[in-house]
């Protein structure tokens, strides 16, 4: 079903995006582990005083592993409409999805300690001597 690139066409299409993204979150156990983590790491930006370009890779990271999340819900549940019988595809097609969800946590991982670690050190060092 087609959306007319129209206002009205435009703001059905956000309608249908924000079901979709709440239906995912609520349903998509993965998102209890990924949503604490994205506000603690959050968190701990706005105590560090994070730079424009701190935030922007922060907030760029944290999308990358949430939309990745996303994609692997929707292929989960697509193939749950095709074929909940075992079926040799649909294991591999779900586990290289999974594999990018871990790719892109893994990458979260190693940008997240280039981000923190001298922004925590100015403020552990600031706390110490004071
Ligand atoms: N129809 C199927 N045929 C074969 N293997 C399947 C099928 N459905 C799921 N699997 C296997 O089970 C694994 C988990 O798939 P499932 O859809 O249950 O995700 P999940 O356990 O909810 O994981 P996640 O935490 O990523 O949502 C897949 O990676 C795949 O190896």
């Amino acid at each position: 079903m087609k959306n007319k690139l129209t206002p009205r066409g435009w703001l059905r299409k956000f309608e249908l995006a924000f079901t979709g993204l709440l239906w995912a979150v609520r349903t998509e156990g993965s998102f209890r582990v990924h949503l604490p983590a994205a506000t603690l790491a959050i968190s701990a930006a706005v105590v560090l005083s994070f730079d424009a370009v701190r935030w922007a890779v922060l907030l760029g990271t944290i999308g990358l592993v949430l939309t990745a999340e996303l994609f692997n819900t929707a292929l989960e549940t697509v193939s749950d409409a095709i074929d909940q019988e075992h079926n040799q595809y649909i294991k591999l097609a779900l586990d290289v999805a999974s594999g990018a969800v871990l790719v892109a946590s893994l990458t979260a991982i190693a940008v997240a300690g280039f981000l923190y670690w001298q922004p925590f050190w100015s403020w552990w060092s600031s706390a110490a001597t004071s």
